[in-house]
């Protein structure tokens, strides 16, 4: 069944409470940063919290992912060192900016996976784009590496990079968000939209849900356990929208018998693109295999 990323929680790396509960709160992932929600001075004793934590905490069925600190500072291969023998999905990478910067990074994981004999090339990547030239790059980031398996806009490090500001609507991110949503379709990997800040605000949260959903992005990396709910719910096919899906593709299905290529249901014509669009539907319902 189609692997669903509609909520990625990120547990500061430092909080030891958030980093043992937050599956808890049932998100598709969790993240456990190492980055920004750690300041310089905790570096070191975040990265062993994390590390036990990984040891120590079940999981369950949620994607676990590591954002470790960016390509350019001291922290980011002990962090690689410390948290990929423990079985985790994948690394988060902050900043990423050239196809360079994912090879080295892809070779210092494949250098862990074979000292550890871990099989090599599990663990995955998900890119996060920061700054204009990262944006700029997206579809050669995405391609750089198999590992590479979802690309993400950072909106609050992108506005600091474009010298704006957080607006009401984000109308600063509008283009960013398309470039990588459309860099990220090119390169078959999933986009994953950025967080969204005012964790009071689930007008405003479930509006832009609806947004990214609807230019095409797959989830979104969340920050507080109350902002989980909404996003599934805009991220989780309606009953209406599955029953909908399954009566076009019966009616493709029964075309198809008849050697009829499109047909029309509640006047509305239905070929094949229609009905790839039915059958994902479904895949994200999970009532039908496939899907990347
Ligand atoms: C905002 C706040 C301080 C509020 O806390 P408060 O404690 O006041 O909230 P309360 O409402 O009191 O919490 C009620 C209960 O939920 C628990 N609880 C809350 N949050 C939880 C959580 N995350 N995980 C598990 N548990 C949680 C809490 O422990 C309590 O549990 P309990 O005491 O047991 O009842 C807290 O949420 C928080 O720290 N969030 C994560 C912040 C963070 O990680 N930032 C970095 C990542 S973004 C970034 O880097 C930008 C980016 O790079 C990214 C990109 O786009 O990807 C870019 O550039 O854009
Ligand atoms: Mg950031």
């Amino acid at each position: 069944m189609m692997a669903l990323r509609r909520t990625m929680l990120y547990l500061p790396g430092n909080n030891p409470n958030m980093l043992m509960r937050g599956h808890l709160f049932k998100p598709d992932g969790v993240i456990l940063d190492l980055e920004d929600s750690v300041s310089l001075g905790e570096k070191e004793a975040a990265r062993i919290l994390v590390r036990e934590t990984l040891k120590n905490v079940d999981f369950g069925e949620c994607e676990v992912t590591v954002r470790i600190n960016g390509l350019d500072t001291p922290f980011w291969k002990r962090d690689l060192e410390e948290v990929i023998p423990w079985g985790i999905d994948g690394i988060r990478v902050p900043k990423v900016e050239t196809p360079q910067d994912v090879k080295l990074l892809d070779e210092a994981i494949s250098e862990i996976e074979n000292k550890h004999n871990l099989p090599e090339g599990k663990v995955q990547i998900t890119c996060l784009l920061e700054t204009a030239l990262g944006i700029w790059n997206a579809y050669h980031i995405a391609t750089a590496s198999k590992r590479v398996t979802a690309i993400c806009p950072g909106g609050e490090d992108l506005r600091a990079d474009l010298k704006t500001s957080r607006s009401e609507n984000s109308e600063e991110l509008v283009g960013p968000r398309r470039m990588v949503v459309l860099a990220a379709h090119a390169a078959k990997v999933d986009p994953l939209d950025t967080v969204f800040a005012d964790i009071t605000d689930d007008e405003g949260l479930r509006r832009e849900t609806q947004w990214v959903k609807q230019i095409g992005y797959q989830g979104k990396s969340v920050i507080h356990p109350n902002q989980i709910p909404i996003i599934h719910d805009v991220f989780t096919p309606t009953e209406k929208e599955i029953a909908q899906a399954q009566k076009i593709v019966q009616a493709a299905k029964e075309a198809a018998e008849k050697g009829l290529g499109a047909v029309s249901v509640d006047g509305k014509m239905v070929d094949r693109p229609v009905v790839k669009r039915a059958e994902y539907v479904l895949q994200r319902a999970g009532l039908l295999e496939g899907g990347e």
